[in-house]
């Protein structure tokens, strides 16, 4: 394989090679092979941008020795897949075992025990160089212990179920996969192209490489291409990881997936449509599985933690009953093994029915989380209101028409996903306002509006703070209409150009008719404050809460003073969720302990978000709390029950009742069930709550 060192440290390198999309589970079976060189401890590839992340122990391996290896690596033979090939060897594995009992020539018998025991070896080995008594080096010890009694059948059982936990596993994984990918599908639906100067919204299906497609803040990149024009700032941590934003201009490349978080982007399309998107959800899935939950990291920890103890019994078995065979079927009982696995498997089983039931978990991680929230920090519009407010009334002032007012508010409102400026929008075409694009510039004020040049004339449209206070518009002309609008609980946006008012829209913005029995239902679950912040003025959120019942809220809230009352309520010990739906809760949201984004919200804040609606209601969110808290239920049971019967084993080995066969075959069976019983479905049959 070629490729160039990019960054390299002691015990760490990072190197590049010429990415090759079609080779995905190539690569990720060659991260597999390499890891399991000995002295290579983990092995990391990126298959999108090519990257190879190795850590290795430098005492074995000097840093001449990783590159070598990696120079020698035939990438283009590891096969495309490897469950297939795991379930063939499976099988032959229990072929060989039964031939092996009952038709080989008995002097056959030790050899291949041994052969099929060196990899187990190995691994203990490799873990004792490390300096570590994990799991490995006991199941190591107890085939050693049998080999050394020349027992070769308990040391072959031994072997054989131990294969079959490690493919158990993978079968498992790979099935949770596959569903995942299944559920998970990015919509993109209509672009903006520019064309001759003008911008032309066209349906994503109809892009072709080399059309320039406008980007606008908050909006995800829907193609892979290069920047033609424009500064933005765009943020790929669902590329790279890291959640830094990155500064693009001309010439740079942008990837599909990722944010602009700030400023716009004219960029002419290189791959879309499938090409970029299996990527994507290739990504999301390596990242959900890669975000190891703390359970999970905790469930390895003792496990590896119990490995001295299992030693003690042994030693100690060996002392009373001077039999090594009690001794080694001591060994053969590891507590940790049902623990460590089940944990993975509940969480992606969970992620699994989550999905069918609306509700995506970005890993086992949120699901933990969520569990233990007890304040929940509501957004207003379109989180806890409906998801399309209406537009109840236009109002024109100082010369405007009706649908003049309606039309330069469209035009304005189009390029960007805000509830309200969809309203606008909606109502343009309802009223067959036709609209052509006459602005050049148009920038939008997070929780504040838009500003623009209109006919070469600034116009802004947005809140009453925006346009009275930061605008220093007039808007005495509206004192009456505002006050009406106030008493129907209408929010209300401003028109203004060149400092004049032209006109107003009110906005009749609904609660969720299912809000009062959410937060209800939520309140049941153990939720002890719910919130609401919210950038509409005060009057309307002060209705809204009274309305629901909640514990407290706060109006004309600007976004990073959001995160800065979550950071406030968490340094107070509380445990906070925010649910929200637009690029201004996207603070907040990073700022909670878990970030809830409703579906049809913004592009950034559904990146931002620990778990993802997939239904126009609030419903899942009750749902996504009951999993999460049944999750760990599941997980703190299958705990008690793995220590309960592995104990009963040995304690049943030490008195004599059993045969390290018996005892592994048992052990093996409770691991098999406890893993079974983690994949069993959270919610019953019927859907919703
Ligand atoms: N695209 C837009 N067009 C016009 N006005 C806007 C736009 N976006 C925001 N505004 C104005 O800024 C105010 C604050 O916006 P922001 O997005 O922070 O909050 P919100 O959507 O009203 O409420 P919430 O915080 O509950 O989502 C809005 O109430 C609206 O008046
Ligand atoms: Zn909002």
């Amino acid at each position: 394989m070629e490729f160039s060192v990019v960054h390299s440290l002691p015990g760490r390198i990072r190197c590049r090679t010429n990415p090759d999309r079609l080779r995905v589970y190539r690569y990720q079976t060659a991260a597999h092979a390499l890891s399991e060189i000995p002295g290579i401890r983990s092995a990391e590839i990126n298959p999108r941008t090519g990257s190879f992340l190795l850590y290795y122990d430098d005492t074995l391996l000097p840093e001449g020795a990783v590159k070598t290896i990696l120079e020698n690596l035939p990438l283009d033979r590891f096969p495309r897949n490897d469950a297939k090939e795991n379930e063939h060897s499976l099988g032959w594995s229990y072929i060989g075992y039964l031939l092996y009992r009952f038709l080989q020539p008995a002097w056959l018998r030790p050899f291949l025990t041994v052969i099929g025991a060196v990899p187990f070896l190995i691994a203990g080995v490799k873990s004792l160089i490390r300096g570590k008594l994990t799991v490995d080096v006991l199941d190591a010890s107890a085939i050693t212990v049998s080999l050394a009694q020349k027992n070769y059948s308990s040391a072959s059982t031994l072997t054989l179920l131990l294969k079959t936990g490690e493919y158990l596993e993978r079968w498992a994984k790979q099935r949770s996969r596959e569903n995942l990918v299944s559920g998970i599908s990015l919509n993109v639906g209509q672009v903006w192209v520019r064309k001759d100067g003008e911008d032309i919204q066209i349906p994503y299906s109809q892009l072709k490489p080399g059309d320039r497609i406008v980007l606008r803040a908050g909006t995800v990149i829907p193609v892979d291409g290069e920047v033609h024009e424009g500064d933005a700032l765009v943020n790929e941590s669902s590329m790279t990881g890291e959640p830094l934003a990155a500064a693009r201009s001309a010439g740079d490349s942008v990837h599909a997936g990722t944010v602009i978080a700030e400023g716009e982007l004219i960029v002419r399309v290189l791959r879309m449509g499938e090409d970029t998107r299996y990527q994507r959800i290739v990504q999301l899935i390596h990242e959900s599985e890669a975000a190891k939950s703390k359970t999970e990291a905790r469930a390895n920890e003792i496990a590896d933690k119990v490995v001295p103890f299992s030693f003690i019994a042994a030693g100690l078995t060996y002392l009373l009953t001077r039999s090594p065979m009690k001794a080694a079927s001591v060994l053969s009982v590891d507590y940790s093994c049902a623990i460590k696995l089940s944990t993975p498997l509940v969480f992606l089983a969970a992620m699994r029915e989550g999905l069918a039931n609306g509700v995506f978990f970005k890993g086992g991680a949120p699901m933990e989380t969520l569990a233990e929230v007890d304040t929940i920090v509501f957004d207003k519009t379109g989180t806890l209101s409906r998801a399309v407010p209406e537009v109840a009334g236009v109002v024109p002032f100082n010369g405007y028409s009706q649908r003049e007012v309606l039309k330069i508010a469209a035009c304005l409102e189009e390029h960007f996903p805000h509830p309200v400026a969809k309203a606008v929008v909606r109502r343009a075409l309802e009223e067959k306002v036709e609209h052509k694009e006459e602005h050049t510039n148009v920038k939008y004020i997070v929780a504040h509006g838009i500003a623009t040049e209109y006919k070469g004339r600034h116009t802004v449209i947005g809140s009453r703070h925006f346009v009275y206070e930061d605008e220093a518009v007039d808007i005495s002309a509206a004192a009456e209409e505002e006050e009406k609008a106030a008493a129907r609980g209408f929010s209300v946006l401003y028109l203004a150009r060149e400092n004049v008012l032209a006109g107003i829209i009110l906005i009749h913005d609904p609660v969720r008719e299912e809000a009062a029995e959410v937060i209800a239902m939520l309140r049941q679950t153990g939720i002890q404050r719910i919130y609401m912040l919210t950038g509409d003025n005060r009057r309307t959120a002060a209705r809204v809460s009274e309305e629901l019942g909640l514990d407290g809220f706060l109006g004309e809230v600007l976004p990073n003073e959001k995160a800065e009352i979550i950071r406030n309520l968490k340094n107070r010990g509380c445990s906070v969720a925010v649910v929200g739906d637009g690029m201004n809760d996207s603070p907040a949201m990073s700022a909670a302990d878990v970030g809830i984004a409703m579906k049809d919200g913004a592009d950034l804040a559904q990146d931002v978000a620990d778990i993802t609606l997939k239904d126009p209601s609030l419903y899942p969110l009750v749902i996504a709390r009951l999993m999460a808290q049944r999750s760990m239920k599941r997980i703190r049971t299958n705990t008690v029950s793995a220590i309960a019967i592995n104990s009963a084993l040995i304690i049943m080995g030490i008195a004599g009742n059993g045969t390290t066969d018996r005892s592994v075959w048992l052990h093996n069976l409770t691991t098999l069930g406890i893993s079974m019983n983690s994949m069993r479905p959270l919610l019953p049959e019927s859907k919703g709550p």
